[in-house]
């Protein structure tokens, strides 16, 4: 903990522990907005590779990989990728290796994560790799588990999975309580790696970052250059002041935040936003964000339940909306999404294309132009407007090449 205090202090940070939080990061000058505050390699970090998509394990980059071909779960886009994984990789090649092929398909994104987690420790313990301040596995040690808190449900799950990396381990020494306990720190220390458009590519383990605390109000952000995690000021932080990043998507209702806070790292949030519930301020913003729009559609006021739970009424022009016409809209866009998602997921993009389009017309009668929910279906629609793009290009020779891509900017310009 010294050792991490004195290489903190050359950054301006130092730990604290407060009653209610635990350890929590402070500014020891000020930060202004853009600034870096603190930034870390994982300790260890495994791409998302499914059978339709796998990653390099070296760079996340996705197309025109090799998989390895003695262990058949890691894959490279080139020989430099390579050699910077072949140290730890060494290991985990022999350790897979061994695995019949049933077994190896049970090599989850966590469970391989867990196995990476326990082969770098032991080469860091043996001086393979060096250890330093900022990495090394007391760091790991450190995080919070919330063992005492957690469901027997989830207990049994991480203990199954526990049972499950001993298995592939086939090590005498392990200690399968010890890597329950480390299940249960991955669910409220990982993070997920995302590229500059937020697409998850992978989740890695930053005991560093880990230290930093949530609000919904945050000063800051975490950001993945690579797969370097680094958090930036998003305002200025005067000296003294706690770094506070958001777990969480903010533009949530807070209703939603605390359930999903509560849910997946078990407290409860007190922040100035969350300090606010109940007040008028705060029941605006969550109807807009989740709730429904006006009947007329010039008028932009938010609606709440009337009184006698009929219905919902405009806050701003007092017009009211009727129970049963909200619950068929709702219904018709549960019954599009499903489609849509199969469509999506059959690789259809054209029929997932009108789907969303379908849902973005039922969501725009129903939902406050401001919404979360429609703002993440126009995002969709972006989204496989792209994928039909990219499936378009595959078929094309450069002659017509520029001309279909204007004519597809020009009539993506028309959709937006
Ligand atoms: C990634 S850790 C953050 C560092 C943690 N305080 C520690 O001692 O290691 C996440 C955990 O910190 C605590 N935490 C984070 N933000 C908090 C907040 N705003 N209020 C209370 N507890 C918080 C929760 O126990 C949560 O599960």
């Amino acid at each position: 903990m010294e050792e991490l205090k004195s290489a903190l202090r050359d950054h301006s940070l130092t730990v604290s522990n407060l009653a209610d939080k635990g350890r929590c990061l402070f500014t020891t000058r000020d930060f202004h907005p853009g600034e870096i505050i603190i930034s870390q390699e994982p300790y260890v970090c495994v791409p998302n590779n499914t059978p339709a998509e796998s990653r390099c394990d070296g760079c996340f980059t996705s197309g025109n990989l090799k998989k390895c071909s003695a262990c058949q779960v890691a894959w490279y886009c080139g020989s430099t990728c390579q050699k910077s994984e072949w140290k730890l990789h060494r290991l985990e090649c022999t350790t897979f290796s061994k695995l019949d092929k049933s077994r190896r398909k049970s090599v989850t994104s966590s469970i391989r994560l867990m196995v990476k987690l326990y082969l770098r420790r032991k080469l860091q313990s043996e001086k393979v790799i060096p250890s330093t301040a900022t990495d090394n596995y007391d760091l790991v040690k450190e995080l919070v588990a919330h063992m005492s808190n957690i469901d027997e449900k989830q207990l049994v799950l991480y203990a199954q999975m526990a049972n499950l990396v001993n298995l592939i381990l086939q090590c005498p020494e392990i200690n399968i309580k010890e890597i329950a306990e480390i299940f249960s720190k991955f669910a409220c220390n990982a993070h997920t790696i995302c590229d500059s458009e937020l697409r998850p590519l992978g989740t890695g383990l930053y005991p560093v970052i880990s230290i930093i605390n949530h609000s919904c109000l945050p000063n800051s952000v975490l950001v993945f250059e690579g797969k370097s995690a680094v958090v930036r000021a998003v305002q200025h932080i005067p000296k003294g002041t706690e770094v506070f990043i958001s777990y969480i998507e903010t533009a949530g209702s807070t209703m939603t935040r605390q359930t999903s806070l509560k849910e997946q790292y078990l407290f409860t949030c007190r922040c100035p936003r969350c300090s606010k519930t109940g007040q008028y301020d705060d029941v605006r913003e969550s109807a807009i964000l989740e709730g429904y729009r006006c009947k007329d559609h010039k008028c932009d006021g938010f609606l709440l339940r009337d009184s006698d739970d009929k219905g919902f009424v405009c806050q701003h022009c007092g017009l009211a909306r009727n129970k049963e016409e909200i619950k068929n809209l709702a219904m018709k866009i549960k019954e599009v999404s499903e489609k849509a998602v199969t469509s999506t997921s059959s690789g259809n993009h054209r029929e997932a294309m009108s789907m969303y389009k379908r849902i973005e017309k039922l969501q725009s009668q129903l939902c406050h132009p401001f919404s979360i929910s429609l703002l993440r279906t126009r995002e969709k629609v972006i989204e496989v407007y792209f994928c039909t793009l990219n499936h378009l290009l595959i078929y094309l020779t450069p002659v017509n090449f520029e001309l279909i891509l204007f004519h597809s900017y020009y009539s993506f310009l028309l959709l937006i």
